[in-house]
């Protein structure tokens, strides 16, 4: 199958590089001039593990291509996807100028009969509303059936996600284009649920919307734990093995950040909002999610009374391992709220730090490494449960900071572990271990 992919950030560049590999041609355009030419180099836009092997790979076989020409991607293309991003407002509804933009660039260079696939997580009734928008602006009568796809990768998984996913998700009206979208997507051999347009866009909503009340519900459990003297480790643990809970998401910390949940949560607030109806559930799961994410510099705070000229450590930027994405992470959170204090702050991730500079510019000092940002540290906050942070060289940390304290947003470490290396450790829902001497 000839497929066009619109809109080349994480959705789009996976997707179509999953089509290409499961045997589709297809043809990838972005109106950022410098992200084309550099993936046609070979440079990937964003750090993703295993995609810049499998893109290399594939445009050396010329099963995908690159580039900005919108107008000449159509040419022959059967199904034209679109992906490009759905970013929040400042009140938390959907900006849907990107969409509106392509729907109407793509009604100008339609000359034959076409699917149009919408991946982006879009508000029910925006794909209708693209119909609409394609079919009112077309020169020529042609037919445009408009399909919703919506992704389910996570950023740092995402080529195992698209390749082992739970389900493909194929809402449609007209059940023949929704048929093509089945069989292009056959070969992923990954349970497929065709619906209505509707209910697709739903369930993308809805999935994310659970997926944080989960986070938000366990990182109260945590706080509690705390309070009453249980550790969250054990209690989650032995929640998750219940099948009806499962044993995924129930991992406390300093609450959930990055591209998805917080702006989808939002947006549907918005959405329930429009409908006069009160989410008054998930409007809790925010409120929690934005507390939970001041937690540590809190707890800092509660420890030392001022943070002002302390030295501070700041180890992992992105909002996840795996990922060098720091959209609504919860360092951002951190770091903001260290600053007001008046602190010293070193930041060190070992893939984000350039997305950090263009954030934080010379707010901060940048770390080479993890021991760098620990050196003469007065205390060390844990954002990101990176794997290099995780296999710490414990007494070289002690030796290195001024203080032996860590406060860690990821439960990164076993508290009695700390205790023997004479680290004094606050982690989430689970007691302090103090050093003991
Ligand atoms: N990032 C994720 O992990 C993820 C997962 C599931 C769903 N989603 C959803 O997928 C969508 C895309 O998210 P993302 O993070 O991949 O996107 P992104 O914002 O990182 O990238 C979007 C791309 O679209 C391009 N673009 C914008 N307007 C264009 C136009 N008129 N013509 C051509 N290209 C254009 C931009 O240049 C950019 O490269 C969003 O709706 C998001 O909510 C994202
Ligand atoms: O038990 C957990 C699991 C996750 N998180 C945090 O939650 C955030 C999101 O993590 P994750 O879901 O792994 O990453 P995303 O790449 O944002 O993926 C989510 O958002 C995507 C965009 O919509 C969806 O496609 C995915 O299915 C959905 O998992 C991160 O800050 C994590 O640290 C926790 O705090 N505890």
């Amino acid at each position: 199958m000839r497929i066009t992919m619109v809109g080349l950030g994480y959705v789009g560049l996976v997707t179509a590089a999953s089509l290409a590999e499961i045997g589709h041609h297809v043809t990838c355009v972005d109106q950022d001039e410098n992200k084309v030419r550099q993936l046609k180099e070979g440079i990937l836009p964003f750090y993703e593990p295993g995609l810049r092997e499998l893109i290399t790979n594939l445009t050396s076989k010329s099963s995908l291509t690159f580039t900005t020409s919108l107008e000449r991607s159509c040419l022959g293309a059967e199904v034209i996807y679109i992906a490009v991003g759905t970013p929040p407002n400042d009140d938390g509804t959907v900006d849907l100028s990107s969409l509106e933009t392509v729907a109407l660039q793509l009604a100008g260079y339609i000359k034959a009969d076409v699917i149009v696939v919408i991946k982006s997580t879009v508000p029910v009734g925006t794909n209708d509303y693209v119909k609409r928008l394609i079919d009112e602006h077309l020169p020529t009568p042609v037919s445009v059936d408009i399909v919703s796809n919506p992704e389910f990768l996570r950023e740092g998984t995402a080529l195992h996600d698209t390749f082992f996913g739970d389900r493909i998700v194929i809402g449609a009206n007209n059940p023949d284009a929704a048929k093509v979208i089945e069989e292009i997507n056959k070969p992923f051999n990954v349970p497929i649920v065709k619906t209505t347009l509707q209910n697709a866009e739903m369930i993308k909503y809805a999935s994310n919307a659970f997926l944080a009340t989960k986070i938000s519900f366990i990182n109260e459990i945590a706080n509690i734990c705390e309070k009453v003297g249980a550790d969250i480790a054990d209690v989650a643990k032995a929640m998750g093995m219940d099948k009806r809970i499962g044993p995924q998401f129930l991992q406390a910390g300093i609450g959930y950040g990055g591209s998805c949940f917080p702006k989808d949560t939002r947006a549907l607030m918005q959405i329930s909002g429009n409908v006069a109806h009160e989410f008054a559930l998930l409007k809790a799961v925010i409120d929690v999610n934005n507390k939970q994410q001041t937690l540590l510099v809190e707890k800092a705070k509660q420890r030392f009374g001022k943070l002002d000229e302390r030295r501070i450590a700041v180890l992992g930027l992105a909002f996840k391992p795996n990922t060098d994405d720091i959209r609504e992470a919860a360092s951002l959170v951190v770091i903001e709220q260290l600053l007001t204090e008046g602190a010293t702050v070193t930041v060190y991730d070992p893939v984000a730090m350039n997305n950090a500079k263009l954030v934080l510019n010379d707010q901060v000092l940048y770390a080479e490494s993890v021991e760098a940002a620990l050196k003469e540290a007065d205390m060390a906050l844990i954002v990101t449960e990176w794997e290099i942070i995780k296999q710490a060289d414990l007494p070289k940390w002690r030796n290195l900071m001024n203080e032996p304290i860590i406060f860690d947003g990821r439960n990164c470490f076993d508290p009695s572990k700390m205790a023997e290396h004479n680290i004094e450790y606050h982690s989430i829902g689970r007691p302090v271990s103090m050093h003991l001497n």
